[in-house]
């Protein structure tokens, strides 16, 4: 017998969060501190990201590490928001931030799909439990509307209306699974040029004046949902964002019209952009219609989901 000597692996939790949509976006004017009252409904879509968190050796600090196609467009230091939610655990409990963090991503890089928020959610998640912090699920949506307006969505999944910033969530009844597809561009755009641009667009509405409209306004939109019914779903979808993201990037105009040529039930920009959304009646719906891009070539990479699927979830531990 030879002596190798086997060190005991260090105690690891992974942590899966699903990317999103928002089937609906409304927009009030900016608000003196910078953000705009939103009126959206959210549905999480089954392209994930996972967080690895392991203990490190004390006084290490956090590190962090990023895995999947597009990892080379995301930032591996402390404004990586993996790393900004770890912090937030430690700073709020007092515990030391000793950890490294694997983020695997699957959902694109600053596409309006909230792939960063959903990192956040996720090592939220993995460094309580790695920890043993023991905070509540209020606690941790708490921290995560701090870290970002989506990123409590990031935990919550399923379907859900966001107000305020989008960040006050109420759960959405739904029936039944939605097929997705997914036009990605590989150059993403900045969520705070695309509301600048929307200001520009919508005029001269003072900073604070204005009002949103309510999700009694998607009453459409919500009996789809509530029916499991695509055509209707389709028909009601919107984003007031997407002239400012058009506007921004011409050429996604091409992308939509290739989605209803292909038949497509709805399709739009996805949140602040440029990814673009359709909604297909069947799974094979969706190949046909990212296959009608990628024959286009209007698109860098297509994927395609089904919505809504689920918030934060333990796979690992
Ligand atoms: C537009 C949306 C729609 O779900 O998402 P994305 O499409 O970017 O993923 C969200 O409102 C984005 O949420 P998130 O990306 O978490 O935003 P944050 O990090 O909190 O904010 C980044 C910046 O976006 C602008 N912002 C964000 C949210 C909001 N309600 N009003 C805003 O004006 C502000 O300029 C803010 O400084
Ligand atoms: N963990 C992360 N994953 C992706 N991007 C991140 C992350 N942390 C910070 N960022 C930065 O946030 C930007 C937008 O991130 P992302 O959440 O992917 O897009 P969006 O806000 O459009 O949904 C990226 O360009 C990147 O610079």
């Amino acid at each position: 017998m030879t002596g190798h000597l086997y060190a005991a692996p260090e105690p690891s939790v992974t942590v899966r969060t699903p990317g999103k949509i928002n089937l609906v976006l409304r927009s009030g004017p900016v608000q003196p501190d910078g953000y705009h009252l939103l009126s959206t409904i959210f549905q999480a879509v089954s392209l994930f990201e996972e967080v690895t968190a392991t203990r490190a050796q004390p006084g290490a600090g956090i590190t962090l590490t990023v895995s999947g196609p597009q990892a080379g467009l995301v930032p591996t230091d402390e404004t990586n928001l993996a790393w900004r939610a770890a912090r937030a655990v430690a700073d709020h409990t007092g515990l030391d931030a000793d950890v490294a963090l694997h983020v695997t991503k699957g959902v694109p890089v600053a596409g309006g799909m909230a792939g960063g928020s959903a990192d956040a959610a996720a090592a939220l998640v993995a460094c309580d439990m790695l920890w043993e912090a023991g905070l509540s699920r209020q606690e941790l949506t708490q921290l995560a509307a701090r870290l970002g307006a989506d990123v409590p969505f990031s935990l919550l999944g399923h379907t859900a209306v966001g107000t305020g910033r989008g960040d006050v969530l109420t759960p959405v009844l739904t029936r039944g699974e939605f097929y997705w597809a997914f036009a990605v561009q590989a150059e993403g755009l900045a969520t705070p040029s695309v509301f600048g641009r929307f200001d520009e667009l919508s005029g001269t509405t003072p900073p604070g004046g204005g009002t949103v409209p309510g999700p009694g306004d998607d009453a459409e939109l919500m009996a789809a949902l509530r029916a499991g019914n695509p055509v209707d779903l389709g028909a009601a979808l919107h984003n007031d964002l997407q002239a400012a993201a058009l506007d921004l990037r011409p050429e996604l105009g091409r992308v939509l019209e290739i989605a209803r040529d292909a038949g497509t039930l709805g399709a739009l920009v996805s949140g602040s952009g440029p990814t673009v959304a359709a909604l297909a009646r069947s799974r094979r719906h969706a190949l046909a219609i990212a296959a009608a891009w990628t024959a286009a070539g209007v698109v860098d990479s297509v994927w395609t989901a089904t919505g809504p699927a689920p918030g934060a979830r333990i796979i690992a531990r």
